[in-house]
Parts: structure tokens; sequence; C-alpha cells
């Protein structure tokens, strides 16, 4: 793949629906009411140093990033090229925030899948979640696993890194490498079959963000939680599930009470909230061709 950011006109146009449906699904991850341990419009959940209107100044931040690396991926980039689109859109979030994390993993999971839907615009393919998936792995795959990590502390390594030593766990590079297998085989149908089933979007979100706590290996949980922390998430997630998720009467008050524990223990699945955002860019991508 030739790298550059150079996009013929012709091309801009999707890549502006591409980017504002990205920032879209991300506001939706953010604007879900009951969540565990997460920033939601009522409740900064386990963190003490952001709100909700922190999430609102990061993703204004962010409103040129995703458009346009669709239209970098119209282009057919190499990895280095969406790198440094990335590094830039951590920065302009890091200036808007005040120096807090806020999008990280959403810059990358959600950059990536945009380009990789400008690179299928701009063929002339359909927009499929697997396709789009697949053209991740294949084309950015080898390359996102080689190149260094871009949030350091003092140690040269990030929070993720730290944990992928100790924890023998692979994070946001693993999941997007192997093209999204989280988001795919778990957030994706868990949130189909309760829209299917119940026509309620609040209720889908929610049940995929719990099947995804259930099941990803969340470097948030592990770097606040350590491996009991990220087992008892995965417990808790799993549980509620087995009881009916979503599907049960009381659903919002257990959620609520999940959500008291996690708070306590200052437990968050960050990285199972950016997957959120991922299950419904790839529930809606379909609709952007
Ligand atoms: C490639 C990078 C994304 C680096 O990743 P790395 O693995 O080195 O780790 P981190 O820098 O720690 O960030 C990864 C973030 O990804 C999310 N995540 C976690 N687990 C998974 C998973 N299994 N699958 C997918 N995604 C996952 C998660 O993001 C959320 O957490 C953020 C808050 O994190 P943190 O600052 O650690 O949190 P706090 O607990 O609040 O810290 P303290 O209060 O304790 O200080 C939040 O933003 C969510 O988004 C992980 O944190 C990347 O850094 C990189 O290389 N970037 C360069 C750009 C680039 O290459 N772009 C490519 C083209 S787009
Ligand atoms: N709603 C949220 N709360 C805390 N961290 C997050 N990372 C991504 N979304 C988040």
């Amino acid at each position: 793949m030739a790298s550059g950011r150079l996009v013929p006109d012709r091309h801009a146009l999707p890549a502006r629906r591409i980017g504002r449906f990205a920032l879209a699904c991300l506001y939706r991850e953010v604007a879900l009411a009951h969540k565990p341990g997460l920033v939601t419009p009522w409740s900064r959940g386990s963190h003490e140093d952001m709100d909700f209107s922190t999430f609102l100044r990061s993703l204004q931040s962010l409103r040129h990033y995703f458009p346009e690396i669709a239209a970098c991926g119209c282009g057919r980039p190499d990895f280095g090229a969406l790198r440094s689109l990335g590094i830039d859109a951590e920065r302009h979030m890091l200036r808007a925030t005040g120096g807090i994390n806020t999008h990280r993993g959403a810059i990358f999971n959600l950059g990536l899948l945009c380009a990789a839907a400008g690179v299928a615009a701009a063929g002339r393919q359909r927009l499929e979640p697997a396709s789009v998936c697949a053209l991740v792995r294949e084309s950015w795959g080898a390359s996102m696993l080689a190149a260094p990590a871009g949030g350091h502390d003092e140690a040269g390594l990030s929070h993720g890194q730290k944990v992928a030593v100790r924890h023998g766990v692979g994070g946001a590079r693993a999941e997007a490498a192997a093209g999204f297998p989280s988001a795919m085989a778990v957030g994706l149908p868990a949130y189909v079959s309760v829209l299917e089933t119940t026509g309620d979007e609040t209720r889908a979100e929610t049940q995929a963000l719990f099947a995804l706590i259930a099941s990803v290996d969340d470097t948030n949980l592990l770097w606040r939680g350590g491996a009991a922390g990220l087992a008892h998430a995965k417990r808790s997630a799993a549980d509620f599930l087995a009881r009916g998720g979503v599907l049960a009467r009381d659903w919002r008050g257990r959620v609520d009470a999940i959500d008291a524990d996690f708070r306590s223990r200052r437990l968050s699945p960050g990285g199972s909230a950016d997957l959120l955002a991922v299950t419904l860019f790839l529930a809606g991508v379909g609709a952007l061709g």
C-alpha cells in the first residue's frame, strides 16, 4: 500500500459520512445511562478526574480526525500514515481534556475501522462488518503489532504495555490486529439479538456492554484492579447475563448495584466501553455504503 494523505475530492463525501458516524457511536456509548464504573451523563463512575463534559470536549476535539482518517483510508495508506494521524488526534484530545485520557483506545480502534471503511468505499466494495474488520487485520495487523505504543509515561510504557508484561494479555492492539474478534463474536451478536427481540436501543447497547465485559481482557480493569479485579468484573457481568441480562424485569436496578460495587473497587471497564462503540459502528456500517 502507498503512503500519503492526499485524497481525491470524490472520496470526501463518504469519508465525512463514515467519520461522523464513528463520532455518533462514541457519543451513544458515553450517553448510555446505566453502566458499571463508567462515566455517564449523570455519573463519574469510578473516575475522579473526568465526567460527561470531559468526554464532550474530547469528542469535539476529534470531530475532524475521524473523517480525516476515513479519507486517508480511501488512498490505501500504509500503517505509518494512519499512526501519525492517530498520534496527532491523541495530542488534540489531551489538550482538550487537560491531559486526561478519555478516548485513546477509541482513537485507535475506530480510527482503524474508519480507514478500512474508506478503503472499501474507494474500491466500491460493500461495507459490511466482517469485511471492514478483515481489511483492518489484513492491511495493518502485522504493522500495528510491530509499532511502538503512543501513550508513554516517564518509564516509556503505556498502562496497556505494563499490564501486558505483567499479565500476558494483548489489549487494544491484539484485538484490532485480529480484526476485532470480541466485537464481531460477542458485542455484535448480543446487540443484534436484543434489538431484534425488544426494538430497544438502550437495552441492546447495555446487553452488548455486559457481554463484552464478561469476555474481554480489558487492560483498564487489569491496570486498576489487577488479575483479581478483572476476574471479579468478568464474573459480575457473566452473572448479570445469566440472570436474564436486560430482559429481566429489574435490570436497571441490577446494573446500578454492579455500578456501586465497581465504584467501591475503583474498577472501570474502559476497553469494553470502547468496544461497545466499535460494536455500534459495525452494526451500522452497512448503511454507510
Ligand atoms: C496502540 C495504543 C492504543 C496503545 O495501546 P496500549 O496497549 O499500549 O495501551 P494504552 O495506551 O494503555 O491504551 C489502550 C486503550 O485501549 C482500550 N482497551 C483496553 N483493553 C482493550 C481491549 N482488550 N480491546 C480493545 N481496547 C482495549 C483502553 O481504552 C480505554 O481506556 C482509556 C483510559 O485508560 P488509562 O489512561 O489507562 O486509564 P485510567 O485507569 O483512567 O488511568 P489512571 O486514572 O489510573 O491514570 C480510555 O481512554 C478508554 O479509551 C486502553 O486504555 C496507542 O496508545 C497507540 O500506539 N497510539 C498511537 C496512535 C496509533 O498508532 N494509531 C494507529 C492508527 S489509528
Ligand atoms: N464512558 C466511559 N467512562 C470511562 N472510561 C471510558 N472509556 C471509554 N468510554 C468510557
